[in-house]
């Protein structure tokens, strides 16, 4: 590593937690200051576009691919750089916050990838960020191994996972550290503290500094972090081309743009995923204002549904055209202890699986260790001994515009039962969150801020067509504040509640609930010295 003077300065306004010096030392907050320094700005007028875009759309401007990439479309020529170490063969990957006792599950998994998350998974309080970055450098060290106070033993073993990173997205701040005044990019921190004390332990062992990208909207955003790669592997002296990084497609826009992302990308890409749940949270924020895209409750919105379809064969075609591993979405049924239950959700998950592996996808994602075996097994039946199916180009997929956009074919009313769900699921998964707990089993699925988002947006959406009225809401929001206050005694529900009503029941649709959520809740700033 090269060695610098230390110019760019990140002040920490958070109390240091345990070992956290161990991640916040002066040179890696240097290194973070480095990149918030070249890219803060862009980013920045690249949240403001979004914003325009969204104006845009919502005003009747027509969603298509962009003419003016047409070129690169049309190019069969170039190809993204070949699998890295450790990503060749990808059947099975595992999500899951970067808790310590998760963090050894999930490396001992028998996946072939662990995505250890810090967007839908995390709520980003200060010590779970922090301490997060300390598990994956204690992992990848080998030093993670512990005993639980209920007396299980946690230790790693010989087959480990590939560890990809998924920092938050960039619509979010680390309010815990300031560069020349402001917030820093919370993407910039997690990526950037992982780089710096990550990557070359990472290559030492074998493997890379791997990251997974969410809720990119656009082919700027791609070519945003394709800069940050450049610039961050320059500054430690890394060679370029070491980073992969797959994308997650989870934004109605830039399924018009995955060509577009993976060329941003190519020297750096590994592939695309499809990021379902974030994916129908976009298509309601965006359109939640059009008659034509009232969609009905969530379990009724499946992977079959036409304009689903469209999508993940387009990634798939996509990728496969590029050489580009397809990865497969998250399918939220979890284990269950109960034996009919749990095979109901087995069956589930392999039926969605089965139907990933058809398509051409290369691998796909699982919520919980439970579900390694049902989805390697899926994918050992399709794959057998090769890593992957790249080879399977799809030329047979046409996907249009309308076809993306197809959503009337399923729309309807919510029922009376949707309406509660929602409503129940959003206030649990709020209160879990605003206590530090980013992903939840509820009913039997796994919640996380992505099918927290599509509860609350949904409720904003049939409100504002009228197809239930306030007075129900606020009744349902009543009776499930009481329950939710009975089954969580240590719930905030005042504060839940009121989260609830900014975030589904203003007129103006908030474009995430996060944001508020964090800066209302989740930033603790160190006392002044006195
Ligand atoms: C839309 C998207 O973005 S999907 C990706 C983001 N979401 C996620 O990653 C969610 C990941 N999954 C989870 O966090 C968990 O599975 C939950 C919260 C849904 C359920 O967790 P639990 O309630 O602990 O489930 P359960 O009690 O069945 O767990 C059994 C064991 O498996 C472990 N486990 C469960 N899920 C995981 C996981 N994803 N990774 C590692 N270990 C796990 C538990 O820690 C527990 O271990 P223990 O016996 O040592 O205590
Ligand atoms: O991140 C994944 C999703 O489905 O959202
Ligand atoms: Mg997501």
């Amino acid at each position: 590593m090269s060695t610098r003077a230390l110019t760019h300065h990140v002040r920490v306004l958070a109390p240091l937690g345990n070992r956290h010096d161990e991640i916040l030392t002066p040179a890696a907050l240097d290194f973070v200051g480095h990149l918030v320094a070249a890219f803060g700005k862009r980013r920045q007028d690249l949240m403001r576009e979004r914003r325009r875009q969204a104006l845009r759309l919502a005003s009747g401007s027509p969603l298509d691919f962009p003419m003016v990439t047409s070129a690169v479309r049309a190019d069969p020529t170039w190809r993204v750089a070949p699998p890295a170490p450790g990503l060749t063969d990808r059947r099975v990957e595992i999500t899951g916050p970067p808790e310590r006792r998760t963090t050894v599950s999930a490396l001992n998994s028998g996946a072939r990838v662990w995505m250890a998350d810090f967007e839908d998974a995390t709520a980003p309080t200060w010590e779970n960020v922090i301490s997060g970055q300390l598990n994956l450098l204690d992992a990848i060290e080998r030093r993670i191994d512990f005993s639980s106070e209920d007396g299980k033993e946690y230790r790693l073993g010989g087959q480990l996972a590939t560890i990809v990173v998924r920092p938050r997205g960039w619509h979010l701040d680390e309010e815990h550290l300031e560069y020349d005044g402001r917030p820093v990019p919370a993407a910039l921190v997690d990526f950037g503290l992982y780089f710096f004390h990550c990557a070359q332990r990472q290559i030492d062992a074998g493997h890379g500094p791997y990251f997974y990208l969410p809720k990119l909207e656009n082919r700027y955003e791609a070519r945003l972090w394709n800069d940050i790669f450049v610039t961050a592997q320059e500054l430690l002296g890394i060679p370029q081309g070491t980073i992969r990084a797959t994308v997650l497609i989870e934004t109605i826009t830039a399924a018009f743009e995955m060509e577009e992302i993976l060329h941003e990308l190519r020297e750096h890409s590994a592939g695309l995923n499809a990021g379902r749940w974030d994916y129908l949270f976009s298509l309601i924020k965006t359109f939640g204002h059009r008659t034509d895209f009232l969609l009905p409750d969530r379990a009724q919105v499946t992977m079959t549904a036409p304009f689903m379809r469209a999508y993940t064969e387009l990634l798939v075609r996509t990728c496969h055209q590029r050489g580009a591993h397809a990865i497969g979405g998250m399918a939220a049924h979890v284990p269950s202890k109960d034996q009919a239950a749990n095979e109901a959700a087995l069956a589930k998950v392999r039926l969605d699986k089965e139907r990933e592996a058809e398509d051409g996808f290369d691998g796909s994602w699982v919520a919980h260790p439970g579900l390694v075996p049902v989805c390697r097994a899926v994918f050992d039946g399709v794959l057998g001994d090769r890593p992957h199916q790249i080879d399977r180009t799809r030329d047979d997929v046409e996907v249009t515009a309308a076809d993306l956009l197809s959503v009337r074919r399923v729309s309807g009313p919510p029922t009376a039962e949707g309406v509660r769900t929602n409503i129940a699921v959003a206030l649990r998964y709020f209160a879990a969150w605003l206590r530090g707990q980013g992903a939840v089993a509820l009913h039997g699925l796994m919640e996380d801020a992505a099918t927290a988002e599509i509860a609350r947006v949904q409720i904003w959406q049939w409100l504002r067509h009228r197809v239930i009225d306030r007075e129900t809401v606020l009744r349902l929001l009543d009776e499930e504040t009481e329950a939710l206050g009975a089954e969580y005694p240590w719930a905030p529900v005042e504060e839940v509640r009121a989260l609830f009503r900014r975030t589904a029941m203003s007129g103006e649709l908030p474009l995430f609930f996060t944001p508020d959520a964090y800066s209302r809740h989740l930033v603790r700033h160190a006392e002044p010295a006195s």
